[in-house]
């Protein structure tokens, strides 16, 4: 799927089944902040080593990234391989609860027009502040809420 991202430029968008497809030497993908990196022509050149990367492959790998605190460097070289980013459907499934219940504590007072848009609720989620997802289906972002309040994700 292709769409407009926030800066108005085409971003390819992968789900999460076919990144974890690629988990091989042959092809080698991880995510880190929601963006997609086809990592496979630098495992040899990594200076943190092929081993690290290839654990992490066909997954989220931006906890263990930003653990190391990798240089201003390392984050330059590692824009060169975006390809895409993470479905936005799909983010809710790597994200930790511990993350889920930041953003609606950080979140909250966001511009969700929950009421205005038509909405559905695709399923619970298991951080305790929250009860529900709700997915707009015309503006394609995605809200938690629960009683008190409401958060953009
Ligand atoms: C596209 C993704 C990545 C790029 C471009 C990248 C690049 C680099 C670079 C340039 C360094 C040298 C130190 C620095 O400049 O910070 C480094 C070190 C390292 N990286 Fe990565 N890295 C990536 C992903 C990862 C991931 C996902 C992990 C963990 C699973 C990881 C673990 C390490 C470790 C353990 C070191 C060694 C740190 C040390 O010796 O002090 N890297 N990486």
């Amino acid at each position: 799927m292709e769409d407009k991202g926030e800066d108005g430029h085409t971003v390819k968008y992968y789900r999460l089944s076919e990144i974890e497809e690629r988990n091989s030497f042959k092809s080698t993908w991880i995510i880190i902040n929601h963006k997609v990196y086809d990592v496979t022509t630098f495992l040899e050149e990594h200076p943190g080593g092929e081993e690290v990367l290839r654990e992490q492959a066909g997954g989220d790998a931006t906890e263990s990234f930003e653990d190391v605190g990798h240089s201003s460097d390392a984050r330059e070289m590692a824009a060169n391989m975006v390809i895409g980013e993470l479905h936005p459907d799909d983010r809710l499934k790597i994200d930790k609860p511990s993350m889920v219940d930041k953003l609606v504590d950080h979140r909250f007072g966001c511009s969700c027009r929950h009421g205005d848009v038509p909405n559905v609720h695709v399923g619970e989620v298991t951080a305790p502040s929250v009860r529900h997802l709700c997915k707009s289906n015309v503006n394609q972002f995605n809200w938690l809420q629960n009683d008190s309040y409401r958060a953009c994700v």
